[in-house]
Parts: structure tokens; sequence; C-alpha cells
């Protein structure tokens, strides 16, 4: 297995003692038995389906789904892949919030394997150091690439960041379309769901909250 990162370690031991970590169960296998695995037991389901697997367009849907799933919308249950995070040393002293707005944010809806489409944005005030902006998009990225539920996606990506920057003033909104709503079920083609992850400042202090409330309405 490869070597976790420090920050990968960091984060995951930190969503395990707050009891956020997506329910999961380690298994001793490599991505390639895993694929496998996958690919066979999905060439069933489609089976059952009564779908025609010697049909040219159909024949390699199984491999393609096994492989999209490790590798693409569920890489984010391994934290191998837990993005390379750079800090840097907050030698400006920047003791503002900094926002990143509109961070496009695709899912799964665990209850239902169907899609999450949202955005997310995340506001933090530096303590000692500051994070490459590209690294908060990446981190909401790892986490979208699970099952999830709205409401722990969101969780996650705080405590996430709370870690890495050593400071518990971060802040974390996500407004998203879930599919399982909008396309079977209730049919709900316009309703839309808000999370908000408050830390530090941003839940005790009113005019931080309000600051971050602000720069989510775009004023
Ligand atoms: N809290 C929360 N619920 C979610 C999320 N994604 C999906 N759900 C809900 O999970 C629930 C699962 O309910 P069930 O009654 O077991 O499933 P269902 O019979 O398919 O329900 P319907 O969607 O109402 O047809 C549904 O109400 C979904 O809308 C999420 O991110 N957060
Ligand atoms: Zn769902």
């Amino acid at each position: 297995m490869t070597e976790l990162s420090l920050a990968a370690q960091k984060v995951k031991e930190a969503l395990a003692a707050k009891n956020l970590e997506t329910p999961s169960c380690r298994l001793t296998m490599d991505n390639c038995e895993r694929k496998n695995k996958i690919e066979a037991h999905f060439r069933e389901i489609m089976k059952l389906m009564e779908l025609d697997l010697t049909d040219d367009s159909l024949a390699e849907t199984p491999h393609r789904v096994s492989k999209m799933y490790v590798d693409e919308i569920f890489s984010g249950l391994y934290y191998e892949n837990f993005p390379k995070i750079t800090l840097i040393e907050n030698k400006m002293q920047v003791d503002e919030m900094i926002t990143v707005r509109d961070i496009t944010l695709t899912s799964v809806c665990e209850h239902h394997f169907v899609t999450i489409d949202g955005k997310a944005t995340v506001s933090y005030i530096p303590k000692d150091k500051v994070i490459g902006l590209s690294k908060i998009n990446r981190i909401v990225e790892f986490f979208s690439q699970r099952p999830q539920v709205q409401e722990r996606l969101t969780q996650q990506i705080l405590v996430a960041l709370q870690t890495l920057l050593g400071t518990v003033n971060v802040a974390v909104s996500i407004d998203a379309t879930h599919y399982c709503v909008k396309a079977r079920g209730i049919k709900d083609s316009s309703s839309m769901t808000t999370t908000t992850a408050l830390g530090g400042g941003f839940k005790t202090n009113p005019s931080t909250r309000q600051e971050f409330l602000r720069a989510l309405n775009h004023y």
C-alpha cells in the first residue's frame, strides 16, 4: 500500500476523532483486484436488468464503471489520493478573511448513488499558514469523490481545512441539487439544498459570521 502523506494522515485522524469519517470497512485489496471484482458484480447487475452484454456498446460498460468508481468518482475514499497540499508561511501576516467562492462540486448521493451537483464556498482567516488557493478546490474535490450526504461532506471539508491550516476559523457552505430529488422520487427540478459548517469566530462572532454570509451572497 502507498504510504500516506503527512497531510492525509493528519486529516484522516482528525475526521476519525470527530466521528466524521465516511462509514467504511477496510479491505486488504489493491485497486486492480478491487476493479476486477466491481466489474464482475456490475456485469451481473446488468445481466439481471436483461441487458445484452454481447452488444458492442454495452460489452465494455462493466469495465468502464469499475474504472470510473475506483479511479474517479469514488477515489476520495482512499487517502492515497489525498491532494498534495502547499502551505505558505503567513509572512504577510494576513488576518482578514480569504474566500474561494463557487467551487464546482460533483458528488454522489450515498442513498441512491446518483449525482449531487453543487457549488462550495470556503472562507478562512489565516493564522500561521496560508494555503495554495487551488488546494482548497482540491480538498473539496477529494471529499466530493465519495458516496456522500451533503451535511457530512460540508463538515469533512471544514475539519480538513482546520487541521491543515492550524486554525478553527474556517467556514464552508454548499449549495447543491440532488438528482435523487430531481430525477426520481419527488422529481422536484428546482429545489436546492444549502448546508453550512462554521468554525471558531465564524460561529461565535456575529460580525465574522455576517461577513461570511455577505461573501456567500456576493456583496
Ligand atoms: N439529509 C440528507 N438526506 C439526503 C441527502 N441525499 C439524499 N437524501 C435523502 O435520503 C432520503 C432517503 O429516504 P428513503 O425513504 O430511505 O428513500 P426513498 O424511498 O428513495 O425516498 P424518496 O427520495 O422520498 O423517494 C431521501 O429523503 C433523500 O432525499 C443528503 O445529502 N442529506
Ligand atoms: Zn439520494
